[in-house]
């Protein structure tokens, strides 16, 4: 049974172990603050709720044991792999790898949950880089089968195929990124969309709410079943040239973060975590959204993956 440890229980943190654990493996799971060990207990029957509606059930050896550690060479203790999940600040990455580093057996694998923060540089803050890998899930972790994976400079070829073989055996998909660029794949594709997404708000072409629907019911809707390559040949290489021979100029190329989103941050409106940020939110619509999203999520993976034929 692979042992692992998932440092940092945040957002993405509960969905991650409950997902491994479901896998068979046994999760050690790590933080500095009660409150999010305590949050991330509370969540774990909810989100394996999900993953039953999933039909990820457990392997016939059954489901992993689950363990909350305050004390962290206690959590790593003996581990195969250690996931990095702290907040995405590269000085609060590095204070956490190189206190887990010295931690860690020789062939433990380390892998970073991060973002975009390219690997190359967090693997200076290692022991053994060779042993460092990215390993990018996605929110919410528990229901998006796909993971990034990520090599940095250093990353051994045998690390990034345990790793891939890893996700494969817990039944998702990885996807390997060939070169160690800042946001990989899946964020630079999503952060380009959002800045055009929050320039066309800005600019006062769109309202937010009506923004939402055009994406979530046109591309967003398209592209869960034709991936954006498979869309250029659908729609006609011609079609794109010519769209993209008067539109790419005028597309936002913003380099700096726009003001609607700094002057909320500022303001400490965070979105969700915070009851407000785009869309203000009472705690009893944020578990309405939460259970509506689930389902919905649930009922088009399993489309999807052909479980479920309308
Ligand atoms: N939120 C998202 O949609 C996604 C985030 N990520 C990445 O995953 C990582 C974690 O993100 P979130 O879960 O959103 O962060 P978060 O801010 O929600 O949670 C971070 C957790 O780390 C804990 N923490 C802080 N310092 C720590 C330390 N020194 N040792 C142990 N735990 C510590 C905090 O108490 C908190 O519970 C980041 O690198 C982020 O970019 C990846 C995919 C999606
Ligand atoms: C806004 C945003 N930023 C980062 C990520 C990520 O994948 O790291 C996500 C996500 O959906 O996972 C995201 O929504």
């Amino acid at each position: 049974m692979l042992k692992v440890a998932v440092i940092g229980l945040g957002t993405m943190g509960p969905g991650m172990v409950a997902r491994m654990a479901r896998g068979g493996f046994e999760v050690r799971a790590f933080d500095t603050s009660d409150a999010a060990i305590d949050r991330a207990r509370v969540m774990l029957p909810q989100i394996g709720a999900v993953l039953d509606q999933l039909s990820i059930t457990p392997l016939a050896s059954g489901e992993g044991a689950i363990s909350f550690h305050r004390d962290l060479a206690e959590a790593v203790a003996g581990v195969d792999l250690v996931i990095e999940n702290v907040p995405e600040r590269i000085e609060v990455k590095e204070e956490v790898l190189r206190a887990i580093s010295p931690l860690v057996a020789g062939d433990c694998v380390i892998a970073s949950d991060t973002s975009g923060i390219p690997i190359t540089k967090l693997q200076a803050f290692v022991v053994n880089p060779r042993r460092f890998v990215g390993m990018h899930w996605s929110n919410p972790p528990h229901i998006i089968p796909m993971i990034e994976v990520i090599p940095g400079a250093a990353t051994a070829a045998e690390v990034v195929s345990f790793i891939s073989e890893t996700i494969k055996g817990l039944g998702l998909i990885p996807v390997l990124v060939k070169k160690d660029v800042p946001g990989f794949v899946e964020n630079r594709v999503l952060y380009a969309l959002l800045r055009e997404c929050v320039d066309l708000v800005d600019q006062g072409v769109i309202d937010a709410d009506a923004l939402d629907t055009c994406v979530s019911w046109g591309i967003g809707y398209k592209l869960s079943v034709i991936g954006p390559m498979a869309l250029l040949d659908m729609a006609g290489l011609d079609i794109y040239q010519s769209v993209s021979g008067y539109l790419n100029a005028d597309l936002c190329n913003a380099a700096t973060v726009s003001d609607a989103i700094t002057s909320r941050t500022a303001a400490g409106r965070l979105g969700m975590k915070t009851g407000g940020g785009i869309y203000d939110y009472t705690p009893e619509r944020i578990k309405e959204l939460g259970a509506e999203r689930a389902r919905k999520l649930v009922a088009t993976r399993r489309v999807l993956e052909g479980r479920d034929t309308p």
